[in-house]
């Protein structure tokens, strides 16, 4: 089960999950003088982030957003970013976020675990109901993939939607978090946890205890540290013995050379202290259960 891979590699490197969100305006003029097209831009800004930090961190999250807003040059990096980290041997999550009818996510499925886009896990949005998962779950049984699954995400907006008090009987987001434990129970790893795992936002505190505690073999992508304001003492409460889920930054770890004069020479360096520091304040909020 690929859920064994992440939690080895979580157990040797820490929880840290580089997110390639990478935006033209993130990429310092060292990278925009040496390449020209955009394919090569973002790939190799990307490919420096990845080499200064394979050796620290179990996984990358790459977010497709910013790959298609460049259209099919932008998809070829997004592409040769995916290849680069797998063949390094690291995990890759595709955030794709993607929700529809069965015959539809049927496609998305093959599109995302086969082929030029192939990943080790992907994003996927719940909301649409539970028969937009299923069409993913033979890839998690048979072909050694795993799923995200978003359960309470990291922006205000969440509020809108997934704390609504369903009659009383609890929040939305329990509900969701209840058929994700569910579903999950069917694909567990041998480290105790599910190749199904949850998305959880790191920017309120006040539930986590709550979740971790109800989605007990259900491992996490926490997203919202760092440029979203979420700190270690957001996240630790989501991990179990320092493993039990992954912790994204994105911009806080790309973009931070650009708080140093020579930072954009050495833009992968300070990504790497980036990482370290993330490293240094996530162990040392880490409780022992
Ligand atoms: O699924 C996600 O990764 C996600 C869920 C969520 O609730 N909040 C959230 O920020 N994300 C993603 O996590 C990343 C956060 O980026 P930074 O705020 O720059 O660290 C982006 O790629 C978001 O799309």
């Amino acid at each position: 089960m690929i859920i064994d891979r992440l939690y080895e590699e979580v157990e040797k490197k820490g929880n840290v999950c580089v997110g390639l969100d990478t935006a033209l305006e993130y990429i310092p003029s060292t990278i925009l003088n040496n390449y020209h097209s955009i394919d090569d831009i973002l790939f190799y800004f990307n490919k420096r982030i990845i080499d200064a930090t394979i050796d620290i961190v179990p996984c990358y999250k790459v977010q497709i957003a910013f790959y298609e807003a460049h259209g099919l040059n932008g998809m070829l990096a997004y592409k040769k970013t995916l290849e680069y980290i797998r063949n390094k041997g690291s995990v890759v999550v595709a955030d794709i976020k993607r929700a529809d009818i069965s015959s539809t996510a049927k496609a998305y499925a093959r599109a995302h675990f086969e082929g030029d886009f192939e990943s080790d896990f992907i994003t996927l949005n719940p909301y649409m109901g539970f028969d937009s998962i299923t069409p993913y779950l033979d890839y998690v049984e048979n072909k050694n993939k795993g799923l995200f699954i978003l359960l309470r995400t990291s922006n205000d907006g969440a509020k809108d939607i997934q704390y609504l008090d369903i009659n009383g009987n609890g929040k939305v987001y329990n509900y969701i978090g209840d058929k994700i434990k569910d579903i999950s129970y069917k694909y567990m790893g041998k480290c105790g946890y599910s190749s199904i795992g949850a998305v959880v936002g790191g920017t309120h505190l006040e539930e986590s205890d709550e979740i971790r505690n109800r989605l007990g073999k259900v491992f996490f992508l926490i997203p919202g540290y760092g440029a979203q304001g979420g700190k270690g003492k957001d996240v630790v409460s989501y991990l179990k013995n320092g493993n039990g889920g992954i912790v994204n930054s994105s911009r806080g770890i790309i973009t931070s050379y650009k708080k140093y004069d020579d930072g954009v020479e050495k833009f992968d360096s300070y990504a790497r202290d980036a990482v370290l520091d993330m490293k240094e304040d996530i162990s040392s909020e880490t409780k022992t259960i």
